[in-house]
């Protein structure tokens, strides 16, 4: 069966460093894979790759069979990849409701500019709050979104993505800075949006338990390569994770702190 997204050979130099050095995998539709690894160990340049901040010096990226590789950040958008950034792409000055609405309008819509077309959609600015309550944020629609708390921005930024309704989410971290409170709050919106069973989500993850509880499949990447793929038990307790990975928890694993510093 064609992956839903698929990586081959896919890779980035950045002066004469391979961030990202010839990762192929694929992803199922329906499916949640956890990208873990080590501090500088490609993940996040494999997002930008995948999601097309970055464009790849090798390899390709293939959605639903199609050759995205060329195609611009904005291309793959409107194709159906959305990720959520560490709140870069929330309207600081816009209120709640408005950030959200302006998600919903642009599935709609050519214009990411025009709030007053919303006079008389009442079934945009519906939607728009039913991914407000789905994140827990209705309490908080009126107010500027630059004024939230940490927590609530990152929940503003996961109904964006919703509102978005990609075929493809890629969560980078989205439980980082969050109180030990908020965390569950944000893995059960993943869990429903994975339970959908439509979606194919992609999460780079630090937390063990995040995702234990939430992963289908766990990539390592260590030094830009794809060094394990597979389900998470078989994957957490082979040599090479438990070296390059899970030893920098561990006393004995001195060479592994070394690769993470
Ligand atoms: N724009 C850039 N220019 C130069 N080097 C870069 C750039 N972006 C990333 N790198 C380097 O590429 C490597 C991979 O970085 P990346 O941020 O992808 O790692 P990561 O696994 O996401 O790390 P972390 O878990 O700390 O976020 C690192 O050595 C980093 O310094």
């Amino acid at each position: 069966m064609t992956a839903a997204l698929s990586s081959t050979g896919l890779g980035i130099r950045f002066g004469g460093h391979a961030a990202v050095d010839g990762v192929t995998a694929a992803f199922g539709a329906g499916t949640l894979t956890a990208i873990v690894g080590p501090n500088g160990a490609g993940k996040t340049t494999y997002f930008n790759l995948l999601s097309g901040q970055l464009r790849a010096s090798a390899g390709a990226v293939h959605l639903k069979g199609e050759d995205i590789t060329r195609l611009s950040a904005a291309q793959r958008t409107s194709r159906g990849i959305g990720r959520a950034f560490q709140l870069t792409n929330l309207f600081p000055r816009l209120t709640v409701a408005e950030n959200v609405r302006l998600a919903v309008q642009s599935r709609h819509s050519a214009g990411f500019n025009m709030l007053a077309m919303w006079r008389g959609r009442h079934d945009l600015i519906e939607q728009a709050e039913h991914y407000l309550q789905e994140v827990g944020l209705a309490h908080r629609r009126a107010d500027v979104s630059s004024k939230l708390p940490h927590g609530d921005k990152r929940k503003l930024e996961v109904a964006i993505l919703m509102a978005l309704e990609p075929e493809i989410l890629m969560f980078d971290e989205p439980t980082a800075g969050m109180s030990v409170d908020e965390v569950p709050v944000i893995l059960e919106l993943i869990r429903k949006l994975k339970a959908r069973g439509d979606k194919t989500i992609l999460l780079v993850e630090h937390k063990m338990d995040v995702i234990h509880s939430l992963a289908d499949r766990i990539v390592v990447l260590h030094n830009g390569r794809l060094v394990a793929d597979g389900a998470p038990a078989e994957v957490m307790a082979s040599a090479i994770v438990q070296e390059a990975y899970l030893g920098v928890k561990r006393p004995a694993m001195k060479r592994a702190e070394a690769v993470h510093a």
